[in-house]
């Protein structure tokens, strides 16, 4: 039988705690999947300012070809879910495993070479972490340390999934808030669910999106609601086979799409 070759897999994620305001991170991995792919290529043609930044890193440290990425991705760009932390881990872990690179950390590698290209605020260590070894990741990224991964908690994920973000982030407005979030960090280290729901309805009210879903879920049952990341996605979670509310509620204002969580990974 012809053997199948999968590029390296990573996750989506939705936001437990932002780390634009206080530093400390934690992200929570959800079943939307990237693969990458390389191949050779005679010329080094310039793709997208994250991928050419991860390329030309491995090209000038190891003495590499040009390579072009090919890329799936069932996370919208610009959204909050994570994409740009899934797309760099792992481009960055396809290129390890196809010229048998040892000496990189992937998602720290992928923290230094988003703020590199101007793709990420702190390096969203946070989202690297969760996309690469999955389940709820608590960090502090001002200084690429991972704190902890936990299991994340029996629920399933309903999700209005938004890309293309048009808000103007202002971090120095946001770090006004610091000592808030890393109260709201201390409480999901503790209570996940918690967490992930103060820091959802804050980081909304903050950034001046529309609230009504999210109150509307909440009221409906959800037991935690609020906007991924600077957003403009919308997640609710709920206890497995009470989605149906939420699921109705969130019709009213777009497309719904239903995931689960993702256990951490065993890497050996
Ligand atoms: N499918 C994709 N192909 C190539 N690059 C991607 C893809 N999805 C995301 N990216 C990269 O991630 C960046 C988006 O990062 P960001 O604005 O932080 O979004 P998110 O909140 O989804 O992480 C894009 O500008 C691009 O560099
Ligand atoms: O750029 C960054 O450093 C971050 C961006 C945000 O995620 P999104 O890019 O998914 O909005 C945030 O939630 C994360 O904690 C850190």
């Amino acid at each position: 039988m012809e053997e199948v070759c999968r590029g390296m897999q990573t996750y989506a994620g939705i936001s437990v705690v932002n780390a634009l305001p206080g530093w400390y991170g934690s992200s929570m991995a959800i079943d939307l999947k990237v693969e990458v792919k390389v191949s050779e290529t005679e010329y080094c043609e310039s793709q997208d300012i994250l991928i050419d930044t991860i390329i030309q890193f491995f090209r000038q440290k190891y003495n590499l070809p040009c390579m072009k990425a090919e890329i799936n991705s069932e996370i919208p760009p610009k959204g909050g879910l994570k994409s740009s932390s899934a797309v760099s881990t792992a481009l960055i872990a396809e290129i390890m495993r196809r010229y048998k690179i040892k000496d990189v950390d992937p998602p720290k590698l992928s923290a230094i070479l988003s703020l590199k290209a101007g793709v990420s605020y702190t390096g969203a260590y946070d989202d690297a972490t969760s996309s690469y070894y999955g389940g709820v990741t608590f960090t502090f990224n001002k200084e690429f340390q991972l704190i902890e991964i936990k299991e994340p908690p029996d629920i399933s994920v309903v999700l209005l999934p938004r890309g293309n973000r048009q808000v103007k982030i202002d971090l120095n407005h946001l770090k006004r808030y610091a000592g808030l979030f890393q109260e709201i960090f201390n409480v999901a280290r503790k209570d996940i669910i918690t967490g992930m729901r103060l820091n959802g309805i804050a980081m909304a009210e903050i950034l001046g999106y529309d609230t009504s879903p999210i109150k509307q879920a909440l009221k409906g049952g959800a037991l935690a609601s609020g906007i991924s990341g600077n957003g403009p996605s919308i997640f609710a979670v709920t206890k497995p086979g009470d989605e149906g509310k939420v699921i109705d509620i969130f019709s009213n204002f777009g497309e719904v799409l239903v995931t689960r969580v993702v256990e951490p990974r065993s890497l050996e």
